[in-house]
């Protein structure tokens, strides 16, 4: 057995993050051709079928990620939240100098803290990664603090899924860690994916966290 030793476990390792890297490479291709008629149809039909789903319907506390042009539009589940009184929390990933600082203090790489409204959504900066978010020194409520709910659903961002929920993110494990370091019971967890993004198979490891379900367009 390979793994019986360290340089197996190093070279696993790499056969995973290589079979990974295809396999993002792979559905990110697909995703550029797509229209934009068809990933607003189909962002119409996955928030219609997100606003019906139990997980949704009961919670009260829920992260959303802010979508990028390769994402299911997250902008209506917002708008949604916000007129339902339901409290909203976004991603807010550290990058540059503040990932370095926050790991050497073992802070996770990436929190959620509160969106407030529609106002405070369209203020928000943008990271060289295109993503809107809160700056990282501006001080922002967390689930459960200041008598704020703690999160009951997080709505996933992601490549690749299955639709036994797997998940293939972006390589740097931020929804995997942020959720294994949330006390139980922990938050039901909801993907939003296009036809695209949906795979028979995906390489996935014991760390790779599995959603609860998948939303796709019919
Ligand atoms: N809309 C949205 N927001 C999100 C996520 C997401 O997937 N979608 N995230 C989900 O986790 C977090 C951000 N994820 C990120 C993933 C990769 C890189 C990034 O810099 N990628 C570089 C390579 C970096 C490196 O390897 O050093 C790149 O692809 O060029 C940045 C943020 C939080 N917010
Ligand atoms: N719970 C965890 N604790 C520590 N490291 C982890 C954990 N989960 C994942 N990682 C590590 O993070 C790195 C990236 O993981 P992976 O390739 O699975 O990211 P991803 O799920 O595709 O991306 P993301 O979650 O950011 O969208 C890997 O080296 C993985 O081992």
């Amino acid at each position: 057995m390979s793994s019986a030793n360290g340089q197996g476990i190093a070279h696993g390792v790499e056969v995973m993050r290589a079979a990974k890297a295809a396999v993002r490479t792979a559905i990110e291709s697909r995703l550029a051709g797509m229209t934009t008629e068809n990933k607003a149809e189909q962002s119409q039909q996955v928030l219609r079928k997100l606003l019906q789903h139990p997980s949704y319907v009961r919670s009260t506390s829920v992260a959303v990620f802010l979508s990028t042009a390769a994402e299911v539009d997250t902008r209506p589940v917002l708008a949604a939240l916000f007129s339902s009184g339901k409290a909203c929390f976004v991603p807010r990933y550290a990058y540059g100098k503040a990932a370095k600082e926050r790991t050497a203090k073992g802070l996770p790489g990436m929190e959620m803290v509160l969106l407030r409204d529609m106002q405070d959504f369209e203020a928000l900066p943008t990271t060289p990664w295109g993503i809107p978010q809160p700056a990282m020194d501006e001080p922002r409520h967390q689930p459960g603090q200041g008598g704020l709910p703690p999160l009951d659903l997080v709505l996933m961002p992601g490549v690749g899924f299955t639709t036994r929920g797997d998940r293939l993110g972006h390589g740097m494990g931020f929804y995997d860690k942020f959720l294994a370091a949330l006390p139980a019971p922990k938050p039901a967890t909801i993907a939003l994916a296009f036809r695209e993004q949906v795979v028979d198979e995906l390489p996935t490891t014991d760390r790779d966290y599995t959603v609860d379900a998948v939303l796709t367009a019919d």
